[in-house]
């Protein structure tokens, strides 16, 4: 079998832990084996997990935080709620203690033949209690759960979706930051401690009860706790622990690779090159070349193999109550009756049942726990950009003919980058208020990187950036946004209406449709808005929800499934006009001093370009405009200014004329696309 060996090599150097590595079928499992004790403690061969990880106080107190929350939310739907729980942690002690008491007065008036008929109606009218206790509460708690449900799902969605907004780029990038919680998981995780502290309650209970049983309750007790947790460190679940798995086998690795270019993904590409025929035959060959292997689950695989003395030693652990019984009734026979073994066996079961439940669901208190550290950690979670105190405009340094830049010196890498250089390597340049800027350069230049660190969505590793003479950092971002507009070919269009998607360039003008519609007309839009059935009110990329199957014979639902929520078929070039609406949009608002248009041309036909361009322009007075493009054209030849990058730095600046008596970077790259028009002409 061909192997993937020296990933499990890779991880033993990671850190000081050691692993455990296990083959399982086609998969390599790490299991680190953590530095406790090599001393025998009891509570080491037993997997009870919650107890080994509690952090004790830390834990509850983060678990109090969350029940005080969750309470606050609404205290007469909580109360409602707990008194619930208890009622079903009390009702599975009572249903026992009745069943105890009529079978004993059964027996009793069995064997006296004089039934105590009062004692019986008492025992039946309890057994009748517990019952319309049983069905009353599950009536309860279906009424009470979805309302409590959806009031705290609402809760924390808003919560999380806050924080999750209140993110900047380069923090929500950072992997570190990557915080997964749900408002369902909490949901989810609230009822769990909420049953979990009724199973508690519940064994408080019943053991209170077997403890008081004539006939050794207290053994009892004790031998019913050995077979739930004898059991618990025979099946000890490997997803529990923490692992790492993944697939060590070549032959099976190669197979998921050929089975994925099967997918729609890459249809084009194997029905344009014709390769459906090689990658059927590769893929038997993978397939047949695994053979037997088991591909399934590892942690299945892992679960599956035990053997049979554990087996049998766990069936007689459980078995443990009933020899205390037979033992018994050897040394006393007349001490022990048919019904006595009967509650016994009830007792038992009923207290191995809970403990077992509990043992079990321990190590998921420990995911709630570790669910909550995350709902309390999003609000710790600082945003890499700082904001400043200055206001935007300055008073004495802004004018109103635009935003001035000055760069000294500044170098940036990407956190979490790939690349070991920098994407701006110390870049120095002046841009004065007013300016027409041009930054050309070749692809990973950096041209995009410098319109990022100017709208501050990063910060710069060194160096400093002056805005008006103020170091860029000084500035309340939301005064510097609200003074900058940015267009480029990434900005995605929302899946709102199209006069939503124009309007929210200028948020506090969103239902102006006489602004909106001024802005369509300026980003070229109009056209495309007249064609649309919905005009302005169309959603392009409608929110997917309708699902349908086994449809063939019902004609109509199969086509309303296929025309509801349909993407409407614009171009890329379309979809542009609307992005590009969207900034005009902005402008309208007033006091934009710094406009960016990184490449949004790409789709677009060169008459749409020049239209663009223009009106960017023509909006231009009062405004720093910074232009990023490939093409050569109207724009470098009218610029103040034009920015050539190369390799993260800004090797060359100047006008059109200045850079082509240069000879260097700007005049080659200029010259690749003036040699092409001539060579076309000659
Ligand atoms: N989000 C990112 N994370 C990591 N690296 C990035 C990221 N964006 C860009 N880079 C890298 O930074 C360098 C500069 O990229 P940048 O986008 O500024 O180049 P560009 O000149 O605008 O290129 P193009 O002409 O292709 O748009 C490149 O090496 C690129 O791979």
């Amino acid at each position: 079998m061909k192997d993937r060996s020296n990933a499990a090599e890779d991880a033993d150097r990671l850190d000081d832990y050691s692993y455990t590595t296990i083959q399982l079928g086609v998969w390599r499992m790490l299991l680190p084996v953590e530095r406790t004790s090599t001393r025998w403690s009891p509570l080491s061969w037993f997997d009870l997990s919650l107890l080994e990880k509690w952090d004790g106080l830390s834990s509850t107190l983060l678990i109090w935080r969350f029940a005080r929350e969750v309470y606050s939310i609404d205290p007469w739907l909580n109360l409602m709620f707990f008194a619930l729980n208890l009622a079903t942690a009390v009702e599975g002690t009572l249903m026992l203690y009745a069943s105890s008491r009529l079978l004993r007065t059964v027996e009793t008036g069995l064997v006296t033949g004089r039934p105590d008929i009062r004692a019986i109606c008492h025992a039946v009218i309890l057994r009748v209690f517990c019952t319309v206790l049983t069905s009353t509460t599950r009536w309860a708690r279906a009424w009470v759960t979805p309302i409590l449900r959806a009031q705290v799902i609402s809760h924390f969605d808003d919560y999380i979706f806050q924080e999750t907004l209140r993110l900047d780029i380069s923090t929500s990038k950072d992997k570190n930051n990557k915080i997964e919680v749900h408002a369902t998981s909490l949901w989810n995780d609230f009822q769990f401690l909420s049953t979990f502290f009724q199973w508690g309650f519940q064994l408080a209970g019943q053991i209170i009860f077997t403890v008081q049983q004539p006939s050794g309750g207290i053994t009892l007790t004790l031998l019913a706790l050995v077979s739930p947790i004898f059991s618990t460190r025979l099946h000890q679940a490997s997803w529990k622990r923490p692992f790492l798995y993944y697939a060590s086998n070549l032959d099976y690795i190669r197979l998921r690779a050929l089975k994925s270019i099967g997918s729609e993904k890459y249809r084009e590409e194997i029905t344009s090159v014709n390769i459906g025929s090689w990658i059927l035959d590769e893929y038997r060959r993978a397939r047949h070349a695994l053979g037997t292997i088991p591909d399934y689950s590892p942690h299945f695989q892992m679960a599956t193999s035990t053997n049979p003395i554990s087996g049998i030693l766990q069936q007689l652990s459980g078995d443990l109550p009933t020899f205390y019984w037979a033992g018994s009734v050897i040394l006393e026979p007349s001490g022990f009756s048919i019904t006595s073994f009967a509650i016994l066996q009830q007792h038992a079961q009923a207290l191995r049942g809970t403990v077992s439940t509990l043992i079990h669901q321990s190590s998921r208190v420990t995911e709630c726990v570790n669910s909550l550290q995350n709902l309390y950690k999003l609000a710790d979670v600082a945003n890499k950009v700082v904001d400043g105190e200055e206001p935007y405009p300055n008073s004495t340094l802004s004018t109103d003919k635009g935003m001035a830049f000055e760069l000294r010196n500044v170098s940036f890498a990407y956190p979490g980058g790939k690349s070991k250089e920098n994407a701006i390597q110390n870049v120095s340049l002046k841009i004065s208020a007013g300016q027409l800027v041009v930054i050309v350069g070749t692809n990973g230049s950096g041209k995009s990187t410098i319109i990022k660190l100017l709208n501050r969505l990063y910060d710069v590793d060194s160096g400093e950036i002056l805005v008006d003479g103020i170091p860029i950092k000084n500035y309340r971002l939301s005064d510097l946004r609200k003074a900058q507009a940015l267009l480029t070919q990434d900005h995605k269009l929302f899946p709102l209406t199209l006069a939503e998607n124009i309007g929210l360039g200028n948020p506090e003008r969103v239902n102006d449709m006489e602004m909106v519609l001024q802005a369509a007309e300026a980003g070229g839009a109009t056209e495309l808005i007249k064609k649309l059935e919905d005009g302005v009110q169309t959603t392009l990329s409608p929110v997917q929800t309708a699902q349908g199957n086994h449809l063939e014979k019902y004609k109509t639902l199969q086509s309303m499934l296929e025309n509801m929520e349909k993407e409407a078929d614009v171009s890329g070039g379309e979809k542009q006009r609307l992005v590009a609406a969207r900034t005009f949009m902005r402008f309208l608002s007033g006091g934009i001093r710094f406009a960016v248009a990184d490449e949004p041309s790409s789709a677009l036909d060169p008459k749409a370009e020049y239209q663009l361009f223009q009106r960017l322009r023509e909006s231009g007075d009062g405004k720093t405009l910074i232009f990023v493009t490939h093409r050569f054209g109207h724009l470098t030849k009218h610029a103040d200014l034009i920015i050539c990058m190369k390799d993260g730095q800004a090797v060359e600046t100047g006008t059109h004329k200045e850079l082509l008596a240069l000879g260097g970077e700007y005049s080659e790259l200029y010259n690749v696309q003036a040699q092409a028009f001539s060579d076309g002409s000659g």
